[in-house]
């Protein structure tokens, strides 16, 4: 359905071809329990309007190489596995680096597109920093005991010391979902800001694994501690767990963003995680955030897909938008 066209469809300005922007990070602010305390969720309102999103909205077809370029730009390009290897990531890498062929980029009127970021474990840190040297894509580490965060403390904060001097730019955390199921908030809250500490001039993403936080008000009432304590980013999940990114969770999240700004003057950005994989999901997602936060907030520096193989499905369609065909999925098989 190609509904509801819109100024910035028409300007062109979905094209990956912007200038940087870089928001001030967030510093956080005293945790104000009055104000989490007040934080509701409807959640059958959210799941209804989560409901009609894909279908209600979307992209006019003459802009929708220029959203898919958009999005691969951001795109925090992923391996998270057990038997990852230093070829792998070289080869992701690579793909980072070029992760459309030069070939359609021409066609779509694009000289040269790169990612947002390439997200590993702490131990390959070294190889992607290597691999990415001279590129500005930054290297994201998943640390603190990822995926459950169960490790000792000092050891999760021990492991973002390290990550960080390895030359990862972006650190993505994983809080402990029992702080939030037991709503002990402050815990939550001095968990986050001595993680934002080690972190030091790194972005840090603050993933919630909301698919293990129970319900939609814990996801906003978490979404809130962790910007209060200074995340520059909340994220959705690991990719691990049994339920990861969804509509109303993002919806839920994208709204305390929301709210936060509007108390605070404070932009914190989004990254939804884990189980996106194709290309119109993946529109739908920078609809919902074009209509909730609005076009600043479709940059690199306020949003970002965590996926593994997003990016293959997203370069089959602009295949077929360049040469009507679509091309077999194997070729595009690392990402
Ligand atoms: O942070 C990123 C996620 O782990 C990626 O999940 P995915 O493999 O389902 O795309």
């Amino acid at each position: 359905m190609d509904t509801h066209t819109t100024d910035t469809d028409r300007t062109g300005t979905a094209g990956a071809h912007l200038p940087q922007l870089h928001e001030p990070r967030n510093e956080g602010m005293p945790l104000d329990l009055d104000w989490v305390a007040s934080v509701q969720a409807n959640t059958s309102a959210i799941e209804r309007r989560a409901a009609t999103l894909p279908g209600r909205r979307s992209v006019k077809k003459e802009w929708q190489a220029a959203w898919l370029a958009r999005a691969v730009s951001l795109i925090d390009l992923t391996t998270l596995a057990g038997d990852d290897t230093d070829g792998r990531v070289r080869r992701l890498c690579a793909k980072a680096r070029q992760p459309v062929s030069p070939r359609i980029l021409d066609a779509i009127g694009l000289p040269d597109l790169t990612v947002g970021a390439v997200c590993v474990y702490h131990d390959m840190v070294a190889t992607a920093v290597d691999a990415l040297d001279g590129s500005g894509i930054p290297v994201a580490a998943v640390s603190t005991g990822f995926p459950a965060g169960l490790s000792p403390f000092r050891l999760r904060i021990a492991e973002i010391g390290e990550s960080v001097a390895a030359g990862a730019k972006e650190i993505d955390i994983v809080i402990s979902r029992r702080h939030v199921l037991t709503g002990n908030w402050q815990a939550l809250y001095d968990e986050m800001a001595e993680m934002r500490a080690a972190c030091g001039e790194a972005h840090v993403k603050a993933i919630l694994a909301t698919g293990e936080l129970g319900t939609l008000r814990n996801v906003a009432r978490a979404s809130l501690v962790c910007m209060m304590a200074g995340a520059d980013f909340i994220k959705t999940s690991t990719g691990k767990e049994s339920v990861n990114a969804t509509l109303p969770v993002s919806l839920t999240m994208i709204r305390a963003i929301r709210d936060y700004e509007a108390r605070t003057g404070v932009k914190v950005g989004y990254k939804p995680a884990g189980g996106i994989s194709k290309a119109k999901d993946a529109l739908t997602y920078l609809t919902l955030i074009k209509d909730e936060l609005g076009d600043r907030w479709l940059r690199p520096d306020l949003f970002r897909f965590g996926a593994s193989s997003l990016l293959g499905d997203i370069e089959r369609q602009l295949e077929h938008h360049v040469t009507g065909a679509y091309s077999a999925g194997w070729r595009h098989a690392l990402a």
